[in-house]
């Protein structure tokens, strides 16, 4: 059994008073086995939360536990392992392949033939992301991005881990590569019974890949649920304005000479070192309070998750967004 667990844990740049929280109290759990994908805008907390697992963000309040217990950040028995979004800059170019690799494999008793068992592990490791043996003795220079990444992923598992965290591992390929990365990593985990939180700001490619998906908003986790209801019934609006931002040939875009919709284009962004108090989608929400005036206690109330697949807001059954419903003065009221 491997699940890695968040308890309520907030991330805290800089000073109290001039630094920035840049994830508060989220809960979040990647259960034995399972793909669990984090999505949200640039800015919102995913890779603060992903580098907090494995002890490269101090956490200021909260726990991160495998299996119930703290996770073990120093030591030869590193099981969680963090992959990054950009495979050219986390490969040293000074060192071949089998090096970096062999260099995250964890030291043993030196013993006769422990070179061997190295390079053997590395052909083996290699083997696994489906990559030549002999690359071992590439340099980074020469290889894809797909192949880097591939070393990358292969580095992370020859720690062992239980649990990978994979940070935006796609998003630097191209796309014809993409399906193919993301295909080894279902094959990989199902045969090595490792568990992953798979991050990406890209909804398209965490609907493929994850079983439940956690939607982050400045900080916050805004909605977690199994990925099929999540996706097939968003409850947060801002899931909803994500998923309409994924193109979709057979749905109408946006009028944009609904007032709504300018209410909500118009908007300023969040300053993430001056949150909106309240909910904090309040500032861009196109159901609550710019353009339904009624809806004023998002401004002030913090939404508690305790909707269907929790989500946090205090209108999520209010099913149509108001950006395609049009004028707001006839939508219906949840309140
Ligand atoms: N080391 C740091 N010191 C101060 N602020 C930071 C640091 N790292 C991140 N931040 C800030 O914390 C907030 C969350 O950043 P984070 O990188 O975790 O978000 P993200 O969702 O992963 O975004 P991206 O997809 O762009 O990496 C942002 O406002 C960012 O500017």
């Amino acid at each position: 059994m491997s699940e890695l667990r968040f308890e309520d844990v907030s991330v805290h740049y800089g000073s109290r008073r001039h630094g920035l929280t840049a994830v508060q109290n989220a809960n979040l759990t990647v259960p034995d086995g399972q793909i669990v994908g984090l999505v949200g805008e640039s800015g919102s907390g995913k890779s603060t939360l992903a580098r907090a697992a494995v002890g490269l963000a101090s956490v200021t309040t909260g726990r991160i536990l495998l299996d119930g217990a703290p996770v073990p950040l120093r030591g030869s028995r590193r099981p969680v392992q963090l992959v990054f979004q950009d495979p050219y800059s986390s490969l040293d170019p000074r060192m071949t392949v089998g090096a970096s690799i062999g260099e995250a494999i964890p030291r043993r008793a030196p013993v006769a033939g422990a070179v061997l068992d190295r390079r053997a592990e590395v052909a083996r490791l290699l083997g696994l992301v489906e990559l030549d043996p002999d690359l071992a003795r590439a340099f980074p220079g020469r290889l894809s991005g797909g192949q880097r990444q591939r070393v990358a992923l292969a580095r992370a598992l020859a720690a062992r881990p239980e649990v990978v965290i994979a940070d935006e591992i796609t998003s630097a390929l191209d796309v014809s590569i993409q399906g193919t990365v993301l295909n080894l990593l279902h094959k990989l985990l199902r045969e090595l019974g490792i568990s992953m939180l798979f991050i990406s700001h890209n909804l398209a490619v965490v609907r493929y890949v994850a079983t439940s998906i956690a939607v982050m908003y400045l900080g916050q986790i805004v909605e977690n649920g199994p990925a099929d209801d999540v996706l097939g019934d968003p409850q947060h609006p801002y899931t909803r304005d994500l998923l309409a931002a994924v193109p979709d040939p057979g749905h109408p875009p946006d009028r944009p000479d609904d007032p709504a919709v300018r209410a909500v284009a118009d908007a300023e962004p969040a300053d993430p070192h001056r949150p909106p108090t309240g909910c904090r989608y309040h500032t861009r929400c196109p159901i609550g309070p710019l353009v339904r005036p009624d809806r004023a206690r998002c401004r002030t109330e913090v939404p508690t998750t305790d909707h269907r697949h929790h989500a946090a807001c205090h209108y999520a059954s209010s099913a149509e967004p108001a950006l395609l419903t049009g004028d707001p003065t006839t939508q219906r009221s949840t309140s």
